[in-house]
């Protein structure tokens, strides 16, 4: 099966600088670098305007029949692509209203051409103006949002937010923070958000996922020329991005060249272990081993077939469990309890310097001393905390955590030279490089106990198979939430490793069909 589901080497970016990858995401203010920079390659504003607005109003008629759509515009550049909007339903024949927050003469720039092209009435922006629209087009903030919106703003906002009318908003809700997925002040909910160019991280992350609606992303004409001294802020987590590093099974490999997960495991919680040792199995290691305390032992050997059980000495030590080399990617955590012991397994199985996955109470027995542990990490090394465990080693989310989850995530991984997966339904995984990739593959089902060994499982599993460790991280990511998606509702975290093999269908598909690969800029 191998070489039918590899990435072919004839792939854009060998070699040449690539092509601004469209998993990219990028921050509005590299966004508006970009805008600027487009008319020294050849592209003036305007006509980036006028694309921009055409794609709205492309967007609306085909999401919508024809009826009544007032076009709240604001006092920059995405009032101005509000204003090209409105021109082109009104001359596709619907009746158009525009709504003008702030002053007409105040308009500026490509803004003030946009509202001269449109060439109608423009009343003021005041709750008032949502009487009779059957569509409202929120063209009041885009990239520009600097501060929460002041009263008389939210009072239209809420205005919009309680009008029973679909909404379609231009790249980013009114309110929402495209560079964080935060919202300083009152934001927007719409049904429909058109952006431009690239997605911006804030489309992606929580709560800003959720104000979007359905996204569409539109081609405005943006030249290469523009974009390409951006080192994006972060990628969506998507198969173009690491399948190049997926390790395919070889027709002429055994089992050795997928690896051998040593997994060390508690007395308690004995079903964590197992759900992660299944699962790394599932997605690719050669062969699982469990090791756990001999209370543990024949609970363990009694459910588990696939994989191999061993008991550890009473003491907990791990030097005979390590002696054989070619167990060459480790899992503490699922299952580990809190006693004192886990702290000195976790620094044992991280001193041997083999690929790691730290999770769940591997990461709690360092809470209030995470130096210990943070000394001790290094590049191969996983960690997957959810909110508390992250918090409790890399300290509380404050309201001063400018650029939120990401921001968190980013630094996480800087200071413990480790990739971190920050779990949610915005997981985001961070290399120590600066690499940030945000998943959105993930439906709520996941929310259920063990789904997160499963998903340190499927991480560790690749690793044996010989995956680096970010893109390891990705993968697995992004398996488990296919799994789960196809899955659907009611799904216990024991049915995600059984769903692996229907996901890995799904991506070697992806991969077989794709002629597209994208190389990471840092
Ligand atoms: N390539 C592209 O993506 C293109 C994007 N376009 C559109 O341009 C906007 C960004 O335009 P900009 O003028 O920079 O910002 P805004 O229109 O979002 O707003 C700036 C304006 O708003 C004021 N302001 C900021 N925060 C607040 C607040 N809380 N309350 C009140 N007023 C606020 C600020 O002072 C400025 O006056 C982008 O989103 C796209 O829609 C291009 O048209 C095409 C290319
Ligand atoms: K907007």
């Amino acid at each position: 099966m191998s070489e039918a589901y590899r990435c072919s080497d004839a792939r854009a970016g060998r070699g040449a600088r690539a092509r601004l990858s469209p998993h990219a995401l990028l921050s509005p203010q590299q966004m508006g670098s970009a805008d600027r920079a487009a008319p020294a390659a050849g592209v003036p504003g305007v006509r980036l305007m006028e694309a921009a607005g055409a794609a709205v109003a492309r967007a609306v008629q085909e999401r919508w029949a024809p009826t009544r759509v007032l076009v709240l515009c604001g006092p920059g550049n995405n009032g101005g692509d509000g204003f090209v909007a409105a021109r082109l339903l009104r001359d596709a024949g619907w009746p158009v209203r525009v709504a003008l927050w702030g002053s007409r003469d105040a308009l500026h720039g490509d803004a003030a051409w946009a509202a001269d092209s449109w060439g109608g009435p423009v009343e003021p922006a005041v709750p008032g103006s949502l009487d009779g629209a059957g569509l409202i087009v929120d063209a009041l903030l885009g990239a520009g949002l600097s501060r929460a919106p002041a009263d008389e703003l939210q009072a239209l906002i809420d205005a919009v937010n309680a009008a029973a009318v679909p909404v379609c908003a231009i790249d980013v809700p009114t309110g929402l923070d495209g560079a964080s997925g935060r919202c300083p002040g009152a934001a927007i909910r719409a049904d429909l958000t058109v952006t431009f160019c690239r997605r911006k991280p804030g489309h992606l992350l929580l709560p800003g996922r959720a104000l979007c609606g359905a996204l569409a992303c539109a081609d405005i004409g943006m030249p290469d020329a523009a974009l390409e001294s951006i080192v994006p802020e972060a990628y969506a987590n998507h198969p173009d991005l690491w399948s190049e590093a997926f390790p395919w099974p070889r027709s002429d490999g055994h089992k050795y060249h997928r690896g051998h997960v040593l997994a060390v495991g508690g007395e308690r919680m004995t079903g964590a272990s197992r759900l992660a040792c299944l699962a790394a199995a599932r997605i690719g290691a050669g062969l699982v081993t469990l090791a756990v305390p001999p209370a543990a032992w024949a609970i363990q050997a009694g459910a588990l077939a696939s994989v191999m059980v061993e008991a550890l000495p009473p003491d907990g030590a791990l030097a005979r469990a390590l002696a054989d080399p070619r167990r060459n990617a480790l899992l503490i955590g699922p299952g580990l309890g809190r006693e004192p012991r886990g702290k000195s397994q976790v620094l044992e199985l991280l001193a041997s310097g083999r690929s790691c996955v730290l999770d769940a109470d591997a990461l709690s027995v360092f809470s209030g001393q995470p130096d210990a542990l943070l000394q001790a990490l290094h590049a191969q090394c996983v960690l997957t905390p959810h909110e508390g465990e992250f918090a409790r080693l890399f300290g509380p989310v404050t309201d001063g955590a400018g650029g939120g989850k990401l921001r968190r995530a980013r630094d996480a991984a800087r200071r413990s030279g480790a990739v971190v997966v920050l779990k949610g339904a915005d997981t985001v995984i961070a290399a120590p490089d600066g690499r940030c990739i945000i998943n959105d593959n993930a439906p709520p089902t996941l929310a259920t106990a063990g789904s997160g060994d499963v998903l340190a499982g499927c991480i560790v599993g690749l690793l044996a198979a010989g995956m680096p460790a970010l893109e390891a991280a990705c993968a697995a990511v992004w398996l488990h939430g296919l799994a789960a998606d196809r899955l659907g509702w009611g799904l216990l975290a024991e049915d995600l490793p059984g769903a692996l093999p229907g996901a890995l269908a799904v991506l070697a598909d992806m991969v077989r069909d794709s002629g597209e690969a994208c190389s990471w800029r840092t």
